[in-house]
């Protein structure tokens, strides 16, 4: 989840926006009505102002970086002798502490559900844009669906990607039209098949760090998380803007479905490395909630999606969250970095930054003096 981009209000905040960008609904009838026939929302438009003022001619530095592997997890040695299930345990702490980011495999969610899943979302996706802003099915709260950066100041700062950013609780809470039956099915089998593969990794770090706790099995239901369909659009200015902006996602953890173009980038040891997609694999990251829980032990890493000049991208992510009232106290070795906060503050602060100062502020705001 949710980074900055969750707390993005798509079309009022584009319109805010310190560029004097476009919006939709004041386009002349002509642009209107090309704008209605393509999936694509009006990037060029709105981003006008700073593609003009920059310069045109910069290398292309988002992608000249290294690709790596994530390590690899293969989740099935959990169920095998104890050796094999330590190692694995032990595999999967590290990962998290080292860089934040791991994948894993034999995750148990099956490959047809996991298709379903891609194939509604290309579906729903690739629909005409002036249809996914006013999307209206399966009852979703208002702001869902976004596109492009809240307030971009310079290039850097622009996304050239849209995404619906679903609340769990709108769609298991509620009845659908009969032509969102399928997207409604493979959403659930998806979330449910995920949510299972959230919350054994989340408890395992949780026991590996010596804490003992229900939170996860009790607390993290499906209701309280949120499930972003993820689209980024071929981008003629690839060289010169994100996918998606750099940012840490503010879950417990992240389990990300990527299919095979690439583009996802992370820091590790202060510099970007690209990831290497894998088909059979998950991608896990943690979130800025498991970072403050385990008292650093657990890394929240930035990453950023790298724009792609000629092939559209999905991904599909599952961020595990607890309900806004749940207390994050932090935990382990040596005294609490942070102060204890309720996720739903934690949210609000974000939306407050986001507005303020234009950008996620993050975990520093929770800092105890000391720190
Ligand atoms: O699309 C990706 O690879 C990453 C998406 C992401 O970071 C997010 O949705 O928070
Ligand atoms: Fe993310």
């Amino acid at each position: 989840m949710e980074n900055h981009i969750l707390v993005q209000e798509p079309q009022t905040r584009l319109l805010k926006a310190t560029v004097p960008v476009c919006n939709s609904d004041c386009f002349p009838n002509q642009a209107d009505m090309r704008m209605s026939e393509s999936a694509d929302p009006p990037f060029e438009i709105a981003y006008k102002h700073l593609l003009e003022k920059a310069p045109k001619n910069v290398e292309n530095s988002l992608s000249a970086v290294e690709e790596c592997e994530l390590p690899l997890i293969d989740m099935q040695q959990l169920a095998l002798g104890e050796a094999e299930r330590q190692e694995c345990r032990k595999l999967i702490a590290r990962a998290s502490q080292e860089w934040g980011f791991f994948q894993v495999i034999n995750h148990g969610a099956s490959r047809g559900g996991l298709e379903n899943m891609r194939s509604e979302q290309m579906k729903l996706m690739r629909k005409p844009f002036q249809e996914k802003k006013a999307y209206k099915d399966l009852n979703l709260s208002d702001g869902t669906y976004r596109w492009g950066a809240p307030l971009p100041t310079s290039l850097k700062q622009l996304s050239w990607s849209e995404a619906f950013h679903v609340r769990l609780s709108d769609i298991l809470d509620s009845r659908c039209s009969h032509n969102t039956i399928r997207l409604r099915s493979s959403m659930e089998e998806f979330v449910f098949a995920i949510c299972e593969v959230a919350k054994e990794l989340a408890e395992i770090l949780a026991e590996e760090m010596g804490r003992e706790t229900d939170l996860f099995r009790e607390e993290c239901l499906p209701e309280s998380c949120y499930l972003r369909l993820n689209r980024y659009p071929p981008c003629p200015n690839y060289s010169r803007m994100m996918g998606l902006m750099p940012h840490t996602d503010t879950s417990f953890l992240t389990v990300l479905h990527q299919d095979n173009v690439g583009g996802l980038q992370l820091v590790k040891d202060g510099k970007w490395i690209a990831v290497k997609p894998n088909p059979d694999a998950l991608i896990i990251n943690i979130g800025d909630l498991f970072q403050a829980w385990s008292n650093n032990l657990y890394k929240s890493v930035e990453h950023r999606v790298v724009a792609n000049p000629v092939k559209e991208r999905f991904s599909t992510a599952y961020f595990l969250c607890p309900p806004t009232g749940t207390v994050i106290e932090s935990g382990g070795v040596g005294g609490a970095v942070y102060r204890t906060f309720s996720f739903g503050e934690y949210k609000k602060q974000i939306e407050l930054d986001v507005k303020n100062v234009g950008q996620k502020v993050g975990l520093p705001r929770f800092l105890l003096p000391t720190h």
